[in-house]
């Protein structure tokens, strides 16, 4: 019998729809950490994944994040619309490629599932306009993320799910450290969201 674990997208459990988005990517096998990761974050396990640069990472938690919030949208009961993952990255440049990934992905989706960097536009009144209209994922770099919670144009209390903090070496490192910190007390009081810290 085949090992489980070298099987690929399709043995993964994944809606169609985010299948399709990976076979247009022209992925046909998940690398080592999506392999390993997709199934436990598809499990709701928290987890701190560890792997090279360009071994994939942005996939290994975008791809259970999209799968998480697809099958709650079809399954669970009807709900408000909210944000419910949030996606933190050390810089605009990182929060533009994440977005763009995560968006790939969700390209046969897009009407049920919205994501949004917050970090693209420079002016707070459109990036708040963004924040009200609720996207379901979120993308940007800590600074904007707390300020966005201080002002309350970005409300996560009761919505959010699932949390990533990719880039976690860079992000927990001196420069970040106040805001993060700041941050993640804030966060604090949500009902805990699943967690997936991403280093290279
Ligand atoms: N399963 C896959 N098969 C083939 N290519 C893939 C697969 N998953 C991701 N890629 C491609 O690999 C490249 C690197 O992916 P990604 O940026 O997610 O890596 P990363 O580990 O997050 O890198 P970094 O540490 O620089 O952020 C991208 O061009 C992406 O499209």
């Amino acid at each position: 019998m085949a090992d489980p674990e070298l099987l690929g997208f399709e043995h993964m459990g994944l809606d169609p729809r985010l299948l399709q988005a990976v076979a247009d990517l022209g992925w046909s096998r998940p690398t080592l950490i999506q392999e390993k990761a997709i199934p436990l974050a598809l499990e709701g396990k928290d987890l701190l994944a560890r792997a090279r640069t360009g071994s994939g990472k942005t996939a290994a938690y975008a791809i259970p994040m999209l799968q998480l919030l697809l099958h709650r949208k079809a399954t669970g009961p009807a709900v408000e619309q909210a944000v419910r993952g949030l996606v933190l990255v050390p810089t605009k440049e990182l929060a533009r490629q994440a977005r763009s990934m995560v968006q790939q992905l969700a390209a046969y989706c897009a009407r049920d599932i919205r994501v949004a960097d917050v970090s693209a536009a420079e002016d707070s009144a459109s990036q708040r306009a963004v924040l009200m209209e609720k996207p379901d994922i979120v993308v940007g770099t800590p600074s904007r993320i707390l300020n966005h919670l201080q002002q309350d144009s970005l409300t996560l209390r009761d919505s959010l799910e699932l949390l990533v903090v990719d880039e976690a070496d860079l992000l927990f490192s001196f420069g970040f450290e106040e805001e993060l910190k700041s941050l993640l007390w804030l966060l604090s009081s949500c009902r805990s969201p699943s967690c997936q810290g991403q280093t290279s």
